[in-house]
């Protein structure tokens, strides 16, 4: 279905965070729980702070922390920043507990201001909760209204405090003994289906879900056991790693990507789309599986393979490298051409230009040198500080580039702003031909599942000249991987086999896996 023709495009103006270039991302949510035996100490502070660094690259605005000591005080963390900013050792010793959550945001539903900094906590009649969130929820606006309707207050404008406030709602069949957060969680999901992975804690447990569709990421870790002893030389901890399987857990972690679990936290598996999974101190527990609704898909978000998440981190059983790999192999055979060096912008087009090469059999090697202390690239005023900006991030590396024929590899093109500054720098260092390849299709349509797409206006592939684009940019030829071909390499290794229509390609199709929002603002 393309619904080119059904969208009214409105431009969005929620003063979201604004950059000059890319996708902005979609926040990261990370939990921790210790065992029975886990003492009242910062050290589950800690692994979640050590979580949201590795998670850093979801969401740069704003960091929390929240920790549970068991009774209904939570301590609580938050601030403006990176994470490495905003906690110091004298907020994380605040941070007692034996249970915690955090987050890092990248603003979708409301201002990048402390306000709005997640986790959310509340106190209600039944005891405190907290949640972090990441994804954005599509049916927002009715579902403040309902929450308005029930003389609830909302004190922002966030939809991450509409869940927080919607889960404080007695479910429909009332509650006989307390509060049941299962029915709670489940009424919610019947509210708003899309789009969310949430953790929730309450004073003694943590509740780990994920929308029906299973459109954003999340999975489950454990606490490797550590009793600081050392076997035949090696750390107890790398040798239980080792056996993993048989040990007993210290405790459980849950985190939006696996990248977030190092050393002391492994890899357990993904929550399933629609899972409740509850962990106490005993361990975690599925408590329920919501069906996706009749009739619709499953729709995993397919950026995350394409840009969002580290290379290393493992969905529906696959690790995204490998998948970046298969579409530049993909993107070799539906454009190839002859060159002498094939080499990416670094870094998320990496991974596909290996693929490019292993298919092509043009040899592999770097063209550009990244300068990594350049921060974000915020909305710059003028062309030339656009330029500047590219330059400043970028150098060609002569040795590669001077009297070639070169292709260059990157994940996507949103507005453009990288790839026409980066041609004239290969061009002025000598580049003979500069051909470019785009390991994704042409991004067109806005995304209303957490992710923060430019205007209509903005994005390069609705411009009226897009036929020409090569022209534009200044390249001797450009051409992006088909919607056919990016599926071809999500599936290609999928371990979990009844997911072949499992991805959410909406930003690239128009075909919006839980219907268009009611109300439609681009
Ligand atoms: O067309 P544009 O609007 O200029 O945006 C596209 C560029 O932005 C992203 O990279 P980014 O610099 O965000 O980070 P990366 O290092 O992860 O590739 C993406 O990988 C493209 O290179
Ligand atoms: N990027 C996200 O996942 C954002 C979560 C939430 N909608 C917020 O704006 O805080
Ligand atoms: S519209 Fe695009 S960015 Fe948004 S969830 Fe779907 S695939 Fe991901
Ligand atoms: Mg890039």
């Amino acid at each position: 279905m393309n619904t080119e023709h059904n969208i009214s495009w409105k431009n969005r103006k929620l003063n979201r965070g604004k950059v000059d270039s890319g996708l902005t991302h979609e926040c990261g949510v990370f939990a921790a729980i210790g065992n029975e035996s886990w003492e009242n100490s910062t050290e589950i502070a800690q692994i979640v702070m050590i979580g949201l660094q590795a998670l850093q690259h979801r969401g740069q605005e704003s960091t929390g922390i929240v920790t549970s000591e068991g009774h209904n005080e939570f301590n609580v963390e938050k601030g403006m920043g990176l994470v490495k900013n905003v906690f110091t050792n004298e907020s994380i010793s605040r941070l007692t507990g034996t249970m915690g959550i955090g987050h890092t945001r990248y603003s979708t539903s409301a201002k990048s201001t402390a306000i709005n900094a997640q986790p959310f906590v509340v106190h209600s009649m039944h005891g405190s909760l907290a949640v972090a969130h990441n994804g954005e929820l599509v049916n927002s606006a009715a579902l403040r209204k309902q929450v308005l309707d029930r003389g609830v207050g909302l004190s922002t404008h966030s939809d991450s405090e509409l869940i927080t406030q919607a889960l404080c709602l007695i479910p429909p069949e009332g509650e006989v003994n307390g509060p049941d957060w299962p029915a709670r969680i489940r009424h919610l999901m019947q509210l708003a289906p899309l789009s969310y992975s949430l953790v929730i804690m309450l004073k003694d447990k943590i509740y780990a879900v994920r929308d029906p569709y299973g459109n954003r990421p999340l999975c489950l870790g454990k606490i490797l056991a550590s009793t600081n002893e050392m076997v035949n030389g090696y750390s107890d901890v790398i040798v239980n790693r080792i056996n993993d399987m048989e040990k007993p857990a210290d405790g459980w972690v849950v985190a939006s990507e696996s990248c977030a679990f190092m050393k002391i936290t492994s890899y357990s598996r993904e929550i399933l789309p629609g899972e409740i999974l509850e962990l106490t101190k005993k361990g975690p527990r599925t408590v329920d599986v919501i069906p996706t609704p009749e009739g619709r898909n499953l729709a995993f978000c397919i950026f995350e393979y394409v840009y969002f998440a580290r290379p290393t981190s493992i969905f529906e059983g696959q690790e995204v490298y490998n998948v970046r790999v298969h579409c530049g192999r993909q993107l070799a055979l539906e454009h190839p051409v002859e060159a002498d060096i094939v080499g990416s912008v670094p870094e998320s087009g990496n991974a596909a230009a290996f693929g490019y090469s292993l298919e092509s059999k043009i040899p592999q090697g770097e063209l550009l040198a990244k300068n990594s202390y350049v921060g974000r690239t915020f909305i710059q005023p003028s062309n030339r500080l656009r330029q500047m900006n590219v330059a400043l991030k970028f150098s060609p590396i002569q040795t590669n580039v001077k009297g070639k024929r070169v292709i260059l590899i990157d994940d996507s093109i949103v507005r453009g702003n990288t790839v026409g500054p980066i041609i004239k720098l290969l061009r002025k260092a000598g580049a003979r031909e500069v051909h470019i390849r785009i390991a994704s299709p042409p991004l067109k349509y806005p995304c209303y599942m957490g992710i923060n797409i430019p205007t209509r206006e903005e994005l390069i592939a609705n411009a009226k000249d897009f036929e020409d684009i090569a022209l534009k940019v200044g390249a001797d030829s450009l051409y992006y991987l088909s919607v056919e071909g990016l599926k071809r390499a999500v599936q290609k290794d999928l371990k979990i086999t009844d997911r072949k229509n499992g991805h959410c390609a909406a930003c690239l199709t128009g075909d919006y896996p839980g219907g268009l929002p009611e109300e439609l603002e681009w």
